[in-house]
């Protein structure tokens, strides 16, 4: 079903896209600096199928971080919760993304998934013989939450982030010196730089948002795609650490579970309503997008968004 338009959505994109020359696109993964700092473009899915857009929604974005969220369900289907929480942490560390320095307090479990050193000990869980079976199964699990089999990754994106991931392979080490990952180093970054370079439209990721706004229901037909148990502990981290170090502040601001990544896309979820999907690659000083926070922060007083 083709998205419609309205004025109002239309306006609240113009005004956010004001902030965008305050923010820079992603260079440390180079293939990233190549994305146009002033696109700013927004999906919202409701879960009888219909959808609202502004905004170029057909631009592709790779999910980075977004991806983390998907990883972890996937883990806790495949392993249960406690499995899971054996390895990495529920708390919110304050520090940036790919800060190294709190591993050192707590060595043997990261303190939660949506950090690097978390999602790298989440895929290093996700079952298969190989890292071609391990991604392929992430890839499909992401393709039946969007409803879209035509969704794919970038090899260029993949390939740069691979080829200069040497803080991540860092934290790989860490862990694995500290018994927390006991795989090959290379092949876990190589799935979890092809999980990060999975791409995909702000519709396809508004559909996702949708998925866990309703507890793990499918869009239309209501086929559980995922168990309410996963999709609410999904949605809690979300909250507490899903913009990074900016959590706080967002959850005060618009007050609903989302999840950013460093390409400048944002994954929301208005808990039984609708999901949201942006895109905006011109970041904030913390890693997120500048006019999608913005724009997420209008669009939560306007739609009364905010859970609090
Ligand atoms: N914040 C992000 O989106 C980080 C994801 C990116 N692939 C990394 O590991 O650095």
């Amino acid at each position: 079903m083709p998205c419609r338009t309205t004025d109002e959505l239309n306006e609240l994109v113009q005004e956010a896209k004001k902030y965008t020359d305050g923010g820079k696109v992603a260079d440390y993964i180079p293939a990233l600096a190549k994305a146009n700092p002033e696109e700013l473009s927004v999906a919202i899915f409701h879960d009888d199928g219909t959808c609202v857009s502004a905004g170029d929604i057909h631009q592709k974005l790779t999910l980075q971080s977004v991806s983390k969220v998907l990883t972890l369900a996937l883990a806790l289907i495949d392993y249960g919760e406690e499995a899971v929480f054996d390895k990495v942490g529920y708390e919110p560390t304050g520090d940036p993304f790919n800060s190294i320095v709190k591993l050192e307090f707590s060595p043997s479990k990261p303190l939660n998934p949506m950090i690097n050193a978390g999602a790298l000990a989440v895929t290093h869980m996700i079952k298969g013989k190989d890292a071609d079976e391990r991604f392929e199964r992430i890839l499909s699990f992401i393709q039946e939450l969007a409803g879209n089999s035509s969704i794919g990754y970038s090899d260029e994106v993949a390939v740069s982030e691979y080829e200069t991931s040497d803080l991540n392979r860092a934290l790989c080490y860490f862990l694995k010196q500290h018994g927390v990952i006991d795989e090959d180093v290379e092949e876990l970054l190589e799935v979890y730089t092809k999980q990060c370079a999975i791409e995909m439209d702000c519709l396809d990721l508004a559909r996702i948002g949708c998925v866990f706004a309703m507890d793990g229901l499918e869009p239309v037909t209501n086929r559980r795609l995922i168990p309410a148990h996963v999709a609410r502990l999904c949605k809690t981290f979300m909250v507490t650490c899903g913009m990074y170090n900016a959590s706080g502040e967002f959850a005060v601001r618009v007050g609903i579970p989302a999840k950013s990544g460093v390409s400048g896309g944002i994954m929301g979820s208005v808990p039984n309503r609708f999901g949201i999907g942006i895109l905006g690659p011109a970041l904030d000083e913390k890693g997120n997008s500048i006019g999608g926070i913005k724009l997420l922060e209008s669009m939560s007083a306007k739609y009364k968004m905010s859970m609090f």
